[in-house]
């Protein structure tokens, strides 16, 4: 490449992959028409994030989390030629492929986003090592900033509750910031070659570079920010207003509608939280303020929570005991049994309502909320398995991956998070079935071999006989890898001795790995 005269500003994206509400650019814009500078956003496709996991057998991206990376950094190309500028796009740890254009751009200064994690922060530490990084925060609905008085990312509360009453006293949202004008004054003239072309999965490593869409799957998700822009508007201002209905609806498993959808693009930041409040708040204007509104803005800020108490507690998400202090009492014992891990990831444990949602995520990279806490839960508490075994598993598969959100979730899922009810929350496999899929719907749908299977015993059906077994033809779907208890309302009824007293019911009480209250 040849010098740059004057010098060149690069602006690093991440996780922010988009040209509007994008703070690290517009800086980066404005310091290079100050300074006389060109300037050249670049991204860096990491090859350790396609090495393998801890889980062993996958790598840390799966093909279809990939599919949209790919998808978000091309749309972003294309979005930053249409204001006259131009992405550079690499592959390569990115201290090391921008060490190397240093010289041959003459880069005089970087601005990027902060992010959390340690492996994010260590690459941070390795590009400052090489040149002057400006790091800014961008994740989070509520900035740093403007966080009421005497908060900081480092004194949040442990709390959830206590985080949103907080910051409900005195919320400041940002606008989101206008897309740039022209750049094309500012983006020097470099090859095709030295520009780069956006990789294919064969090129990340991968077999094959198609993926056979999942006709399953609650929606099409593409990667970009014209994509995530479109699905914003479309759930938000969509005729039958499914956002009224979210607080109703927001536990659903099938379909697009149910939730928002939005966090694949904002696990890569192709949409701001702020474009998305914004948006809100306009809808809120037109039709008054209700339930649904309000729960998906809760949701927004457990986001943020998650994010800062990753910025507060370190590493401490990534540790086996979490951010739950044993002192060497109770501490649970974990199973890292490869053939029970092996079970779960493949969605054959036996338990009807865990494994459609885990096929359903392997097979279209997408789980809903509610299936994430059931099979987390069944991991963590009933097989008593490493539950940063399952995270891991989650980052590989997961198209919305999000380092906080993930960890922090599955921290308070295993119980040793900040749950405010102390590690004792857990979910009976078989009630969950009941009362989210009672028409066994969904479960039908991801485990084709039970869809002749009558409903009381779809999600039970190790108390299927033999025969009935053959019967419906679900002879090869595994016995349960653990055994759950049934629920009372499933329990065979004994009949009362003459002259014996009433006894008051008990709660169902999993014994793996702690005493837990069962929803
Ligand atoms: C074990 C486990 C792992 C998870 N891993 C991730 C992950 O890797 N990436 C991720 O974005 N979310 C994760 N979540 C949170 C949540 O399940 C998803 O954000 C949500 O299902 C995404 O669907 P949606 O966009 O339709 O959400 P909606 O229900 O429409 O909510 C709107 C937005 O609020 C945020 N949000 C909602 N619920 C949560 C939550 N519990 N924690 C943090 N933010 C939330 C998301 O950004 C979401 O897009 C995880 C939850 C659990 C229980």
């Amino acid at each position: 490449m040849d010098k740059i005269k004057n010098g060149t500003v690069l602006v690093w994206l991440r996780n922010d992959l988009r040209i509007l509400d994008n703070e690290a650019l517009t800086k980066g814009i404005k310091f290079s028409e100050d300074k006389k500078y060109k300037i050249v956003p670049i991204v860096c496709f990491d090859p350790r994030h396609y090495e393998k996991s801890m889980v062993g057998h996958i790598r840390k991206t799966q093909n279809l989390r990939a599919k949209f990376l790919i998808e978000s950094v091309d749309d972003l190309r294309k979005n930053l030629n249409r204001i006259g500028g131009n992405l550079m796009i690499k592959v390569g740890r990115p201290e090391d492929v921008i060490k190397n254009i240093i010289e041959d751009l003459n880069v005089k200064k970087v601005f990027a986003h902060k992010e959390v994690g340690s492996e994010e922060t260590t690459v941070e530490n390795g590009v400052s090592k090489v040149v002057d990084l400006d790091l800014l925060w961008s994740h989070t609905l509520v900035h740093p900033d403007d966080l009421p008085k005497g908060t900081t990312p480092m004194t949040i509360p442990m709390t959830f509750a206590s985080f949103r009453n907080r910051i409900l006293k005195d919320l400041k949202v940002r606008d989101p910031i206008p897309e740039p004008k022209d750049l094309k004054d500012i983006t020097p003239e470099l090859s095709e070659q030295e520009w780069g072309t956006v990789p294919s999965l064969t090129d990340l490593g991968f077999d094959s570079n198609k993926i056979e869409p999942e006709k399953r799957a609650v929606m099409k998700f593409t990667g970009g920010e014209t994509e995530g822009i479109k699905r914003t508007k479309a759930y938000i201002w969509n005729k039958s207003q499914p956002l009224s209905d979210y607080a109703n609806t927001r536990n659903g498993l099938i379909g697009a509608d149910y939730s928002s959808k939005f966090s694949p693009w904002m696990s890569v930041g192709c949409i701001s939280p702020r474009y998305i409040y914004q948006q809100v708040k306009l809808y809120e204007k037109k039709y008054k303020s209700n339930d649904g509104i309000e729960a998906l803005i809760r949701e927004l800020f457990f986001r943020d929570y998650f994010r800062y108490l990753g910025q507060k507690v370190g590493n401490k998400i990534f540790k086996i005991s979490g951010i739950r202090n044993y002192n060497g009492k109770d501490e649970p014992t974990w199973d890292t049994d490869p053939e029970k891990l092996k079970r779960w990831c493949e969605g054959r444990t036996g338990h009807p309502m865990v494994d459609a949602n885990i096929r359903e995520m392997n097979l279209s990279g997408w789980m809903s909320n509610r299936g994430r806490m059931i099979t987390s839960s069944f991991f963590s508490r009933d097989m008593g398995m490493d539950w940063r075994l399952g995270a891991e598993y989650f980052e590989a598969k997961l198209i919305d991956y999000d380092v906080t959100s993930n960890w922090c979730n599955w921290m308070y899922i295993a119980g040793v998070g900040n749950d405010p009810r102390g590690g004792s929350r857990s979910f009976n496999m078989i009630k969950q079935a009941k009362d989210f899929d009672p028409k066994g719907e969904y479960i039908k749908s991801w485990i084709p071999e039970l869809k002749n299977v009558p409903i009381p015993k779809l999600p039970v059906p190790w108390l299927l006989t033999a025969s009935e077994r053959k019967q419906y033809g679900c002879e090869d779907y595994p016995e349960p890898v653990v055994e759950v208890p049934l629920p009372a309302s499933m329990k065979p009824k004994k009949k009362a001795e003459p002259g014996a007293k009433k006894r008051k019911a008990t709660t169902n009480i999993a014994l793996s790995p702690k005493k837990a209250k069962k929803e």
